[in-house]
């Protein structure tokens, strides 16, 4: 095979299809499909990865392949195959969608440099700069003010010479280690001829008499109290020698994680996992709801049946949210599979991501744990697909490709014929909805472990702390209960949520927000215009100050910060100690770690925190948990906020009385009557459904409609404006009537880093038409977002409406 085609690292719309290059006698048999290479591309040299491999091309004079950066393949088959579905799915490039699946460290850099071809002197201002180097950065040229017509001339008489430089930057961690050389019996004779007085010397060498194994020099050296002049000597006699030896670079302290066995299974566990294992055992792809409430014990069920496809020599991704993938989460899998676990996610440096990919890579493990991208995990044989907490939102990515694991997953599954399993105490409506049609298979755990009772939940209505004079963040029945705990030596749990901004306004005296009357979500306050605008539809009216509901004039914002509430606990309770755990207090690495085991060793009362600690989290003295300022979740606009509220409730009030003492939870809320808090705080899900189904189907929301948002920006206003319209203006044209557009409207966010953003939404049940028409009016646009700075983002089921 001579010929390669290629997917080239230019970002572009009109770049995002296979250049085909020819493979130079020298790397043929090197090249294959799914390695990287570097390739001439117009003037520069960029990245690629090979797609296939063929004998011709229907271009001739093709390019040669400049060079191969892999020996193994970093996308294997599958991946090739899957990355081309998602790209044409999600609407984005096949560039971004390849790299997307590879560790970031893999990207490649690109450099521009200067080589001085000649001995002669060049021309002042350019040897000042040389400073008598051979090659200089281009960017250091144009930073010192080289001039860049001298540049070319000297270019053009073959004085110096301009190239790009690409590099694969991976780089793998190397550590020294010192051996025996020789024979035992060899270094104990070459001992009788050290003289007594070099003592150190013959310590080292009596090491090695005594350990045949290598060790990392640094170690020696600390041991023996010795150094490298000491060493030195016995290297140049041959009797030591030096050895690099690649290592990971391992997060985890192994050796501190005590192995576990399979707990016997309770009658729930053994209902829901017996379908799984059957799929398992037939090589089955099926998809499986796994519901059950908080603490009903999902993660054992997750490990028994990864126990079974390691029987089978298969392999098992799980997908644990961000968050959620605590050291406790880690430790639960590491010590049931100890060695056979890669773990994957963001807290790790860039080598160590690496090094856990390089493990999965080389099949040294059988099992990922990891957050969203692990999906990707370049397993040949897989076995089982877990998503734990599959309604969490950190599923789906952001950026583009804007996949959701849970689709990646399901296309995996069918290729590997495996079964994937969602689990959740509060699945997203979407898949609750499928598994009741019979999509999914619905596995139910009603129960807690050793039926423990969910603890019970109060909410308390801060309308009428207001009026009975409290004017504090928090109410009398919450201070009294953490005293109370505090009083028993019981430790508690305070959650703010802070995802919410505070550009939504509400009435202190009676709760409500004003809400768009066709949307059904909460408008946000524009300063600029001094009004209020529903961003799906951009009905608006002037800011209110006087409550529509009952006149009263405590209209506010809303929005506090972690610390404040620590701070306002602190003038309450002085004697209070606090462990604070926000993306201020957890930006250090480990930072994370260290707080949790403070709290866990008791060392304060209350844990205090964001999204961070509403997940996973199972602590034993933990007997209240308290949430504050709910509200600005449910009044987020976004068609979600309840469906959100439910399930960090539900989530939240799970942290408490999982072990022997009881908990309880309560609930600060300014619209208690709110039926996502009222269910929650009864925990019934199923009620939940059918209402929070109801008003999808009445507002025209998922899962009875689709929805595209199409995100644009700019420096000026005026020029994002006008193509969001123009946008707007095309899709109503080219899409069938049944579709409904709504917009140009401003994000909810409407300016971010000097950029306008605006948008425009697609709701439809059945669109034939919609990615053809997309991807025109990308093209439509694509000089323009090159040269002229306009983003236009395109996200299909979305989940972040801002
Ligand atoms: N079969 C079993 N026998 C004894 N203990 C069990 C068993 N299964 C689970 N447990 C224990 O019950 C507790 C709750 O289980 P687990 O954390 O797996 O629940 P979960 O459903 O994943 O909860 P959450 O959704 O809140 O994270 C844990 O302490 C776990 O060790
Ligand atoms: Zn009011
Ligand atoms: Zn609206």
């Amino acid at each position: 095979m001579k010929i390669a085609s290629v997917i080239v690292d230019v970002p572009t719309s009109q770049t995002n299809h296979t250049f085909d290059y020819q493979v130079p006698k020298s790397l043929q048999g090197i090249v294959q499909a799914g390695v990287r290479v570097i390739v001439p591309f117009g003037r520069r040299k960029v990245m690629g990865f090979v797609m296939e491999l063929k004998e011709e091309s229907d271009f001739d004079r093709l390019k040669e392949i400049e060079e191969v950066l892999d020996l193994i393949p970093v996308l294997t088959p599958e991946l090739l195959k899957l990355g081309k579905w998602l790209a044409n799915e999600m609407v984005s490039l096949y560039i971004q969608t390849y790299q997307a699946m590879l560790p970031s460290i893999l990207k490649a850099s690109y450099k521009k440099e200067i080589e001085k071809l000649t001995d002669e002197d060049l021309p002042e201002s350019m040897e000042t700069i040389f400073a008598g180097r051979h090659v200089i950065d281009y960017d250091e040229f144009v930073e010192r003010q080289g001039k860049l017509n001298e540049l070319r001339k000297q270019i053009e008489e073959g004085n110096v010479r301009f190239q790009y430089i690409v590099k694969g930057k991976e780089n793998r961690k190397q550590l020294l280690f010192l051996e025996a050389a020789k024979d035992v019996t060899l270094l104990e004779e070459a001992l009788l001829d050290i003289p007594k007085r070099a003592k150190k010397q013959r310590e080292i060498l009596q090491f090695f008499i005594q350990n045949e194994h290598p060790i990392e020099q640094r170690i020696l050296f600390q041991q023996l109290k010795t150094s490298s002049s000491t060493l030195q000597p016995l290297v140049d006699k041959g009797l030591i020698k030096k050895t690099y030896k690649e290592i990971y670079r391992n997060p985890y302290e192994d050796s501190q994680i005590t192995p576990t066995q399979a707990l016997p299974l309770s009658e729930q566990q053994n209902k829901a996992i017996e379908p799984i294992w059957q799929s398992v055992a037939g090589n089955l792809h099926e998809i499986f709801l796994l519901h059950g409430v908080t603490g009903s014990g999902k993660t054992e069920v997750y490990l028994q049946a990864i126990e079974r496809v390691l029987d089978k020599g298969r392999e098992a991704i799980v997908l644990v949210p961000e968050i959620s993938l605590t050291p406790q989460m880690v430790h639960r899998f590491k010590g049931r599979f100890g060695k056979d676990v890669a773990v994957l996610h963001s807290g790790l440096s860039q080598g160590e991501k690496f090094d856990e990919w390089t493990k999965i890579q080389r099949k040294e493990v059988k099992v990922v744990v990891g957050a969203r991208s692990a999906i990707f995990a370049p397993f040949e044989n897989l076995g089982i697909i877990i998503i734990d907490e599959e309604h969490e939102t950190s599923y789906k990515q952001d950026e583009q490709p804007k996949y959701h694991a849970r689709e990646v997953a399901k296309f995996r599954g069918e290729y590997h014929q495996c079964p994937v399993v969602l689990g959740s105490a509060t699945p997203i409506l979407e898949t609750y909805a499928r598994a009741k049609k019979g999509v999914y298979s619905l596995l139910e755990m009603p129960y807690r472990m050793n039926n423990n009772a969910m603890p019970p939940v109060e909410i308390i209505d801060m309308r009428e702390e207001l009026h009975a004079g409290n004017r504090t963040m928090f109410s009398r029945r919450l201070i009294d209960a953490i005293k109370d705990k505090m009083d028993k030596g019981e430790q508690i749990v305070l959650f703010l949520n802070r995802r919410g901004y505070s550009t939504f306004v509400m009435c202190r005296e009676c709760g409500e927000t004003v809400k768009c009357p066709s949307c059904d979500i909460a408008l946000t306050y524009h300063k600029a215009t001094d009004e209020l605008k529903c961003h799906y539809c951009n009905y608006h009216i002037r800011m209110v100050h006087e409550c529509p509901t009952c006149q009263s004039l405590s209209v506010r914002y809303f929005g506090t910060g972690t610390q404040k509430v620590e701070e306002a606990l602190k003038q309450l309770i002085p004697e209070v100690e606090i462990i604070r755990m926000d993306v201020d207090t957890t930006r250090k690495k480990g930072a994370h770690e260290r707080l949790l085991s403070q709290f866990s060793e008791k060392k304060a009362h209350i844990l205090l925190g964001t999204q961070m600690i509403a997940k996973g989290l199972d602590f034993e003295n933990v007997t209240l948990v308290g949430v504050l300022a709910i509200d600005t979740m449910l009044q987020l606009p976004d068609f979600r906020s309840s469906e959100k509220t439910f399930q960090l409730l539900t989530q939240v009030s799970g942290r408490a009385g999982r072990h022997h003492l009881p908990g309880e939870v309560i609930i600060q809320t300014y619209t208690p009557e709110h039926y996502s808090i009222e269910l929650a705080s009864q925990y019934d899900y199923e009620q939940f459904f059918y209402k929070e189904m109801e008003m999808r189907k009445q507002f025209r929301y998922p899962p009875y409609y689709y929805l595209t948002l199409i995100h644009v920006s700019h420096p000026n206003e005026i020029k994002a404006y006008e193509v969001t319209k123009m946008i707007t203006k095309l899709l109503r044209k080219h899409l069938t009537d049944q579709v409904t557009i709504l917009g140009p409207t401003p994000s909810p966010i409407v300016r971010i880093n000097n950029r306008y953003r605006y948008q425009c939404m697609i709701k439809y049940k059945n669109e034939p038409n919609q990615l053809a028409t997309i991807r025109k009016i990308l093209q439509y646009y694509h000089d323009e977002m090159i040269k002229n700075d306009l983003m236009i983002q395109v996200d299909l089921e979305p989940y972040q409406l801002m």
